[in-house]
C-alpha cells in the first residue's frame, strides 16, 4: 500500500485506489491511498510550519537535497521509466527519457540555488543604496496532470524547493505511481519534515481543498483549460499567485520547399509520439498547396504503418491511450471531424492487442479546415488535422487563428520564411525543422493566449513565479 507523505511521515487512508496499466487492464501497478480534505489541511499546516526555517536554509542545504534527488532519479531512470510506461502508457524509451529529464531538472535547479542573486543599484537620492532581492513565496500548491507523471512534477517541485518554498503536491489521480516514487526519493533527501508533502487523491477533494486554503500562497497547475480557468478564478479571489499551463492546438506549417523526409518525420513525431497526449503535440498540420496531396498521402501511409501496442514491448512505437474517457474523446473527435467534412485517411479506431488495453490507431484527418471543431479544440490524442494553405502568408494566418499559443513549428529550407515565422507566430515556443513537442529542460517553457497564464516554467525564468521581489533602501 502506497501512502501519502505528510509532515515527514507516511500517512494511510481508508480510501484506496488500484492503479491500472492501460496496456493491460489485468495488471495492477499498485494500490495508492487517496487523501481526505482533513489530511490536506494537515499537509498545508506542516508546510506552513516548516517554511520560516526552510526559507532561511543555506544554499548548500538546498543544493545538497536537490542534487541528491537528481542523482538518484538518474541512477534509477530505467526502473522509474518502466513504472511510468506501465501506469501511463508511453513507450519504454519515451518513459526512460522522461525519467532522465526529471533527474536533469533537479540537477539544474540545484545549480540555480547557487547562481540566483539580487541586484544592487545606486539610489536617485544622495547617500542611499538600493538592493533588490528575491525571496520565496511561502507554501506552494502543485497540481499536475497524468500525461507527464514525473517530468511535470519535477519541473514544478525542483524550483519551488530551490527558491526556498515549501510544497504540497497533488499528482493526477490516474497516475499516482510515478509521483509516489518521486516523493519517496524526496523523502530521503534530507529535507526537514513538512518542507515537501505528497497528497494523492482526487482533484475535486484534494485539489479543491488546496485552492481554497488561504495558507497556500501560490498554485502552479498543468491540465485542462476548464479546470485551470476555474482554479484561476477561485485563487484570484484569495489573492494567490497562479501559474497555469493549459492546452494547445499547435500548428506545424509545411512549405513547398521543405525537405520531405524531415517534414514527414517532424510531423509524425510531433503528432503521434507519446500517443499524441502532449500539450505540445502538432494537432494541426498546415501544408502549402503545391505539396498538399503528395505530403498527405505519404503521411497517411507512414502513420498507418506505426506499430500500436503494449508500452513495454520493444517493437511498439505508439503506446495505448491513458484511459477509457480519453479514448472515447479521441473516437468522438474523429467522428466529429468526419461529420464536419474531413476525410479519415487512416486510423481513428479502437483496436485489440494480446492484452486488454486502450489501444487506438493514430488518425490523419485530411481536407480539414481551420474552422472545424476538430481543428480548434484540444483532442489530446493521436489525431492530426491536415489543412491546406494557399501560400506562406495564408499558412501563417491559419497557424495564428487559434485560441491557443503554446508550441508551433515550420518545416522549410527558406531562411526568409523561417525567420519571418519565428518572429510572427503567436506562440510561446517555435520550432524550425524540429517537432513541436519535446523540449529542453534548461530553457523557458510556456505559451501565449489561452495556453498559459503567469510567468514561464523551467530554466532560470522559473524564478519569476517561485520568488517575490523585495526592494531595500539603506542610508549608510
Ligand atoms: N495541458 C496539458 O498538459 C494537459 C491537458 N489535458 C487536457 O485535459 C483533458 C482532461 O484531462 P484531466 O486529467 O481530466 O485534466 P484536469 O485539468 O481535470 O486535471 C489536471 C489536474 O487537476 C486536478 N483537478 C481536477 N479538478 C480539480 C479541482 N476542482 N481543483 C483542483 N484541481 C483539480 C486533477 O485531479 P484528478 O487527478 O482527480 O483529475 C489533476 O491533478 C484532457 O483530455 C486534455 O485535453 C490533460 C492533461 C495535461
Ligand atoms: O513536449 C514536451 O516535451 C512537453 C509537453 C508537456 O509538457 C505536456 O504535454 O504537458
Amino acid at each position: 500500500m502506497h501512502k501519502n507523505w505528510i509532515a515527514g511521515e507516511w500517512v494511510g487512508s481508508s480510501n484506496v485506489q488500484k492503479n491500472l496499466n492501460p496496456s493491460n487492464l489485468n495488471d495492477v501497478v499498485g494500490e495508492y491511498v487517496r487523501a481526505s480534505a482533513e489530511q490536506v489541511e494537515t499537509a498545508i499546516e506542516a508546510a506552513q510550519h516548516a517554511w520560516p526555517a526552510w526559507s532561511l536554509s543555506t544554499p548548500q542545504q538546498r543544493f545538497d537535497a536537490l542534487d541528491a534527488i537528481g542523482s538518484e532519479i538518474l541512477a534509477r531512470k530505467n526502473e522509474l521509466g518502466e513504472l511510468l510506461a506501465r501506469e501511463e502508457g508511453k513507450t519504454l524509451p519515451e518513459a526512460i527519457g522522461e525519467a532522465a529529464r526529471a533527474g536533469q531538472i533537479f540537477k539544474f535547479f540545484a545549480g540555480e540555488v547557487l547562481r540566483t542573486g539580487g541586484e544592487s543599484l545606486p539610489s536617485v537620492r544622495p547617500g542611499l543604496q538600493v538592493e533588490i532581492s528575491r525571496e520565496p513565496l511561502g507554501v506552494v500548491g502543485i497540481i499536475t496532470p497524468w500525461n507527464f507523471p514525473v517530468a511535470i512534477p519535477a519541473w514544478k517541485i525542483a524550483p519551488a524547493l530551490a527558491y526556498g518554498n515549501c510544497v504540497v503536491f497533488k499528482p493526477a489521480d490516474l497516475v499516482p505511481g510515478s509521483a509516489w516514487a518521486l516523493a519517496e526519493i524526496i523523502s530521503r533527501s534530507g529535507l526537514p519534515a513538512g518542507v515537501f508533502n505528497l497528497v494523492m487523491g482526487r482533484g475535486s477533494v484534494v485539489g479543491a481543498a488546496m485552492v481554497e486554503d488561504p495558507r497556500i500562497n501560490a498554485i502552479t497547475f498543468t491540465g485542462s483549460v476548464g479546470t485551470g480557468r476555474n482554479l484561476l478564478n477561485q485563487a484570484a479571489e484569495r489573492q494567490k499567485k497562479v501559474q497555469l499551463e493549459l492546452g494547445g492546438k499547435n500548428p506545424l506549417v509545411v512549405l513547398n520547399d521543405a525537405d520531405m523526409e524531415t517534414a514527414l518525420d517532424v510531423a509524425i513525431q510531433g503528432a503521434f509520439y507519446s500517443t499524441g497526449q502532449r500539450c505540445t503535440a502538432s494537432s494541426r498540420i498546415i501544408v502549402e498547396q503545391g505539396i498538399y496531396d503528395s505530403f498527405t498521402q505519404e503521411l497517411a501511409k507512414r502513420t498507418a504503418a506505426l506499430r500500436v501496442g503494449d508500452a513495454l514491448n520493444p517493437d511498439t512505437q505508439i503506446g495505448p491511450v491513458a484511459d477509457e474517457s480519453q479514448l472515447e474523446q479521441d473516437l468522438d473527435y474523429v467522428r466529429v471531424g468526419q461529420e464536419e467534412g474531413a476525410a479519415l485517411l487512416c486510423g481513428g479506431e479502437r483496436v485489440e492487442r494480446d492484452t486488454p488495453g486502450y489501444y487506438f490507431t493514430p488518425a490523419v484527418l485530411a481536407n480539414a479546415t481551420n474552422d472545424m471543431r476538430s481543428s480548434r479544440e484540444e483532442i489530446f490524442g493521436p489525431v492530426a488535422s491536415v489543412i491546406k494553405a494557399d501560400d506562406y502568408d495564408h499558412a501563417l494566418a491559419l497557424a495564428n487563428d487559434t485560441e491557443f499559443g503554446l508550441s508551433s513549428g515550420i518545416c522549410t529550407t527558406s531562411l526568409k520564411h523561417a525567420s519571418h515565422f519565428k518572429r510572427h507566430i503567436q506562440a510561446g515556443m517555435v520550432m524550425v525543422n524540429v517537432p513541436t513537442a519535446g523540449v529542453d529542460y534548461h530553457v523557458p517553457f510556456g505559451g501565449r493566449k489561452g495556453s498559459s497564464y503567469g510567468p514561464r516554467e523551467q530554466g532560470r525564468y522559473a524564478q519569476e513565479f517561485f520568488t517575490i521581489v523585495k526592494t531595500a533602501y539603506t542610508k549608510a
